[in-house]
């Protein structure tokens, strides 16, 4: 016999965790099903630990600046006191019973298990089903995906479910990718002593973001002693009981562990859209702007390809939540999607990159103002490494995308994601006040080199 309920949430990761507890606090009886831990992600294996563990290799880096700035140090890396934090302060020890915990108080019912559509309005947990009478809500997100490299899957590679969790840094570490899961992660074990190589496919690291970022953060990295081989595919990967050797077409890299970061995958077969005659063979599935794929059933989060991140899951939880309620509210737009990586410089971007804008077809002017050049930046000196670089849709006059790269990158973002959300026009951009010296005030030069360009 089903259980009924209002809503039944698939899927707990920071969205459907809102979106549940929301409409709960609001009186509906909600059903939230995990298989794994109640957050999702984020919270135990991505945002929160990760952050922690940068966090930490930045206070390290700052303390070797020390000799440039201030005198003389002496750093000793020890990564107990973040294996520790990760531990008690993130993730109690990967137990949700907090989170359960919370849910229940807003009057949910968290079923713990793997759920799969049986029909439209229908959710199954092993011999347990539950229909829903206003909305089934669908965020089960994405998992790390491996490339198909002969070898690989015979080895112990790590994701980075396993990165978090460790309590000692490897003396060596190859990273598969350069996304912002490889890159955060290569720079902080690095940082804290592990020899790194980066093996990204294109022919630059962070290939989703301008390449002018990617130039300052590979200099940087260089620096730092990273070894990076990009235009770089794997042909084998081999592991002997004690290390890896990947094969690369003109050398071959040995270390102690792989991390695999090639970008992740939702399994939309394994939720059973079929079930609703969706096409299951896509990567993503695509709601409209109240995020519907079906009469009465949402998804949210990393599974619409709308942006992998924790605050695009959010956003649209509200919008899911604010339909089953019948509030009214904006429909979904994704003309500024921020997105931060947090290696150091932070790489902060939003809206079109200067390539996207182009293929839009939209007639543009951009312009790079660099931050060691800044007031800013000169008297910051060591760490001064960034850019702002401005992406203008010149029929309009308006920003479209923007990037900042810096020591607080994705802190910077946020004036230029304004502009770029509201539509700003770049004439009231240059009319501004950009306090001094910030790094702010970046945006300001940036601006001056965009009135330089020539109308397209
Ligand atoms: C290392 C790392 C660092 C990251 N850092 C950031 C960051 O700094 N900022 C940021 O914005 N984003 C970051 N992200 C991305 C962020 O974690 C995700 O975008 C975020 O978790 C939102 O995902 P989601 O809502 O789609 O669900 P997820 O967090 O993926 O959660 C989905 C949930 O569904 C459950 N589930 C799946 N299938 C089923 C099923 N059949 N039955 C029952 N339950 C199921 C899973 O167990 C999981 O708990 C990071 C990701 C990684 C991997
Ligand atoms: N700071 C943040 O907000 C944050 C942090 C981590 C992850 N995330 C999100 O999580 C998602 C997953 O991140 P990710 O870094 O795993 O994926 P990604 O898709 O962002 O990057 C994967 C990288 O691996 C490369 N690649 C693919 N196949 C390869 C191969 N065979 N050999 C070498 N390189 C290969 C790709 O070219 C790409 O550069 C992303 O969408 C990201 O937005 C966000």
């Amino acid at each position: 016999m089903a259980e009924d309920a209002d809503v039944v949430v698939l899927g707990m990761g920071p969205g459907g965790e809102a979106l549940a507890s929301r409409l709960a606090t609001a009186g509906l009886t909600v059903v939230g099903i995990d298989e794994r831990l109640l957050g999702g992600e984020c919270p135990y294996y991505g945002c929160v630990p990760t952050k922690m563990m940068i966090r930490a290799a930045g206070s390290l880096a700052e303390a070797r600046r020390v000799p440039v700035l201030a005198g003389d140090s002496r750093v000793v890396a020890d990564y107990t006191p973040v294996a520790r934090r990760i531990r008690e302060e993130a993730t109690d020890d990967w137990d949700d019973q907090v989170a359960v915990d919370r849910f229940t108080r807003a009057g949910g019912r968290f079923v713990r298990g793997t759920g799969r559509l049986t029909g439209p309005r229908t959710v199954r947990v092993g011999g347990r089903e539950f229909r829903a009478s206003k909305a089934v809500v669908l965020n089960t997100g994405t998992a790390p995906s491996a490339p198909p490299v002969p070898g690989l899957s015979d080895t112990p590679y790590w994701t980075n479910r396993d990165a978090v969790t460790v309590y000692t840094v490897p003396e060596s570490l190859v990273v598969l990718g350069s996304g912002a899961v490889g890159l955060e992660l290569a720079q902080t074990f690095a940082r804290f002593g592990a020899m790194v190589s980066v093996v990204e496919v294109a022919d630059r690291i962070l290939p989703q973001e301008e390449p002018q970022a990617a130039e300052v953060l590979a200099d940087v990295l260089s620096s730092e002693g990273l070894s990076l081989h990009t235009s770089a595919a794997a042909e084998h990967v081999g592991h002997d009981g004690t290390d890896f050797t990947v094969r690369l077409p003109d050398t071959r890299l040995r270390a102690r562990r792989l991390l695999v970061a090639t970008g992740r995958r939702a399994d939309l077969e394994a939720v059973g859209l079929a079930e609703l005659g969706l096409d299951t063979t896509r990567g993503f599935v695509e709601p409209d702007e109240r995020m519907r794929i079906a009469d009465g059933v949402y998804a949210i989060g990393d599974m619409t390809g709308k942006g992998a991140f924790t605050h695009v899951s959010m956003y649209q939880a509200d919008i899911a939540a604010r339909d089953i309620l019948g509030e009214p509210g904006p429909p979904a737009r994704y003309h500024a999607v921020p997105r931060v990586t947090f290696t150091d410089p932070e790489v902060g971007a939003v809206g079109l990159t200067e390539r996207q804008a182009r293929q839009q077809g939209l007639l543009v002017r951009t312009a790079v103002a660099r931050l060691p050049e800044s007031s800013r930046g000169w008297i910051h000196k060591a760490g001064n490494e960034g850019l702002v670089k401005l992406v203008e849709d010149a029929r309009r006059g308006v920003l479209v995308g923007a990037t900042s790269v810096g020591p607080c990158g994705g802190e910077v973002l946020s004036g230029l994601a304004l502009a770029v959300h509201a539509e700003v026009p770049v004439e009231t951009l240059r009319r501004m006040i950009y306090a001094y010296p910030t790094f702010h005030r970046a945006t300001e030069h940036a601006l001056a080199e965009l009135d330089r360009e020539p109308r397209p």
